[in-house]
């Protein structure tokens, strides 16, 4: 089985929301919610993948340092098998905005499920709530 590595970012706000991209049509999963991020080249660390897929897909800047690793996602699709990293990042410069046609939202901690989302991303929800509810003691 292929192993496919991809790098994902929970972007939090100053009210705890979390921002969601729909995957756009023409797309494998298209319409399903995600979490910003994509495919490690090779020779690329997950961190450096997720700073040049933000600014790709979002136009906004982040750093090394504010890319916090929160879970990870081991899941077997037909033709692959994903290992998706999912780091937490609550500072950014700029204001994301879709640079790849994709919808955006900021959801609610409590919300996030009710956003369809690919197989692989339901059991990164759990701890992803967790961390937020204890970041905002
Ligand atoms: N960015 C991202 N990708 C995810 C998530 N969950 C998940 O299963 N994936 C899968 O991880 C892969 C990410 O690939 P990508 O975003 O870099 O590339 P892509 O859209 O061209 O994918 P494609 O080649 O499957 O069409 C896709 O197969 C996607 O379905 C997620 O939350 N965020």
């Amino acid at each position: 089985m292929r192993m496919v590595l991809v790098s994902a970012v929970a972007l939090i706000d100053t009210s705890g929301r979390v921002l969601l991209a729909q995957r756009p049509e023409g797309k494998s999963l298209a319409g399903l919610w995600e979490f910003p991020g994509g495919k490690v080249e090779p020779g690329e660390t997950p961190e450096a993948a997720l700073i040049r897929e933000l600014h790709e897909e979002l136009g906004i800047t982040t750093r090394q340092g504010d890319l916090v690793p929160l879970t990870f996602a081991s899941f077997g699709y037909e033709s692959f098998h994903l290992l998706m990293p999912l780091f937490a990042c609550r500072a950014w410069d700029g204001t994301p905005a879709p640079r790849e046609g994709q919808r955006l939202e900021w959801a609610d901690p409590e919300a996030l499920t009710t956003y369809p989302m690919p197989p692989a991303d339901v059991p990164l929800l759990p701890p992803l709530r967790a961390w937020i509810s204890a970041a905002a003691q």
